[in-house]
């Protein structure tokens, strides 16, 4: 039996304690987003280590509290976000960006993901999480419904910035995942007609035909407030529905991170569709 002053248990507490504080890893995130510091630090990919106070200045011109900025630098690079340099005498940190800070960082088309951080954090998810205990207690209304009154893609679609913001945060990080998949899998050859479901702006789309050009037809499909923002893309149309009702038919269905929301009846539903979408013997 361990004693209560036994090294394991004093882990467990500390442990504990980080847990229960853990929340302020993701505000930090989101703080450092809303202001904007990856850009300031990475400079057009010079990446040199700037002061709280140059970062400041950087972003905020007209002034603030570089201390406080500081204190969200230091809690960001002890989760690798940034890499603190200490000068020589130990009285001045700087900051510059690791790996995954860089990950926020604008790239040529204006995308990072810097809009999936807040895309995580918008008002109406952060009313949720505290909730998340009621759907074990009734599973009947999920988080989300009982904190807004409707599910949150009927919600999103009905506030034209959560679903703008929802466009850019998937194709943040959309566009790096696909060149990774299209790296390594070829399932894709042979296809003429490819429907993308649940596609949100298309990004995937676009790739997977700019690599299989012998695709003749992308079908991006996505609810229809989604598609009326999607941008045009060559062979691709944009078609607006509910793939829990039908999914337009092709040779073959591309998913992606699509199945992960839903209920195991409703992922039923959707694969139920896709098959009937497709010419399988039968249909
Ligand atoms: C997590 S996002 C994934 C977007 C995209 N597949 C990707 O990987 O970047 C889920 C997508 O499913 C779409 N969606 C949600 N409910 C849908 C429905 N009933 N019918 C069609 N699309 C739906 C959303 O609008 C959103 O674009």
């Amino acid at each position: 039996m361990e004693t209560e002053s036994s090294e394991t248990r004093n882990q467990a507490r500390l442990a504990i304690l980080e847990l229960a504080n853990m929340i302020s890893v993701p505000m930090s995130l989101h703080a450092v987003v809303r202001l904007n510091v990856a850009d300031a630090i990475w400079q057009g990919g010079t990446n040199l280590p700037l002061s709280a106070s140059e970062i400041l200045a950087a972003v905020h011109p007209s002034g603030g509290d570089p201390e406080n900025l500081q204190r969200i630098l230091r809690m960001l690079t002890s989760y690798g976000v940034f890499a603190e340099h200490l000068s020589a005498d130990a009285t001045e940190r700087r900051y510059s960006l690791t790996e995954i800070g860089k990950t926020l960082v604008t790239d040529g088309e204006g995308l990072s993901y810097a809009s999936y951080v807040l895309q995580h954090h918008q008002d109406a998810l952060m009313r949720a999480w505290p909730l998340v205990h009621e759907a074990v207690l009734d599973p009947t209304t999920e988080p989300f419904v009982k904190a807004n009154d409707e599910p949150a893609y009927s919600y999103y679609g009905k506030q034209p910035e959560m679903n703008d913001l929802m466009l850019k945060a998937m194709s943040g990080v959309a566009v790096p995942f696909m060149k990774a998949v299209l790296n390594g899998y070829d399932g894709f050859q042979g296809l003429e007609r490819l429907v993308d479901v649940g596609g949100s702006a298309g990004d995937c789309l676009k790739m997977i035909l700019h690599k299989y050009p012998s695709i003749l037809q992308g079908i991006n499909f996505d609810l229809p407030e989604v598609v009326a923002k999607a941008p045009k893309i060559p062979g691709v149309i944009h078609v607006g529905g509910d793939m829990f009702k039908s999914i337009p038919s092709a040779d073959g269905i591309f998913m992606k991170w699509i199945l992960t929301t839903w209920t195991d009846d409703e992922c039923k539903l959707i694969m139920e569709n896709c098959y009937k979408a497709l010419p399988v013997e039968g249909n």
